[in-house]
């Protein structure tokens, strides 16, 4: 793992998007499709934003989520919402993406469905992560429902994960999914996530997920 610390964060979306456009172009030099993975919340936006603006070979680029929310597009807290808005637009408006969400009353009445569609997508070859200050990655949360499941050797491409006092059942990439991925990048901003990556190191991936992800990963930090 090398942490990479920025002096600022409109600095460190604009080097994160370069890096990922260097990913994505060399990736699409040795292979047909490349698949990109990203996270929802509220940090990932602007390296969206550029990303969008890089003139690559976007029709040869599928994009899904690392996890989404079980709620429709057009809720408020959908993880679909942000990345259709802000990364698959623009020059990127030709790659396709691979919603983890179908109208049902939950992941389990459709999952397989979801899952299938995804089979021409595997493996992820890029990944780009968030993290909360709780130590969790994508919808890898510490004391959940799922996460045992979701960090198996032999966990499925997608797990659904519930946690006391989230709002929302969430879709989950697992750990293998994710960690198997040529390039994986973590991207956090704040003195609190600095703190808990750090003491992550030293914790098992059921007690801080990110260390499950976190082999090879390249983290970008700002303060924020
Ligand atoms: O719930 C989520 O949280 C993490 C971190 O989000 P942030 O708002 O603290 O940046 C995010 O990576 C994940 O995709 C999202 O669903």
């Amino acid at each position: 793992m090398k942490i990479i610390e920025y002096p600022d964060t409109d600095i460190m979306m604009m080097d994160v998007a370069n890096v990922l456009a260097e990913d994505l172009s060399e990736a699409l030099h040795t292979k047909d499709r490349v698949t990109l993975a990203v996270p929802g919340g509220t940090t990932p936006g602007p390296v969206f934003d550029a990303l969008s603006a890089v003139d690559l070979p976007w029709e040869r680029v599928d994009v899904m989520l690392t996890d989404e929310r079980w709620v429709p597009e057009d809720h408020e807290r959908s993880n679909t919402a942000l990345v259709k808005a802000r990364l698959v637009t623009n020059r990127a408006v030709g790659a396709r993406f691979f919603p983890f969400f179908a109208p049902a009353e939950k992941p389990e009445d459709v999952l397989a469905d979801i899952e299938a569609a995804l089979i021409g997508a595997m493996p992820v070859d890029i990944a780009v992560l968030g993290m909360g200050a709780d130590m969790h990655t994508a919808s890898l949360f510490p004391d959940s429902d799922g996460l045992e499941a979701a960090l198996a050797a032999d966990a499925p491409v997608l797990v659904p994960v519930r946690k006391a006092g989230l709002p929302d059942v969430r879709v989950t990439l697992s750990a293998r999914v994710l960690d198997g991925a040529m390039r994986k990048h973590v991207l956090i901003k704040g003195d609190d996530k600095k703190e808990a990556l750090v003491q992550a190191r030293g914790l098992s991936p059921r007690e801080a997920p990110i260390k499950a992800v976190l082999d090879g990963a390249q983290i970008h930090w700002s303060k924020g």
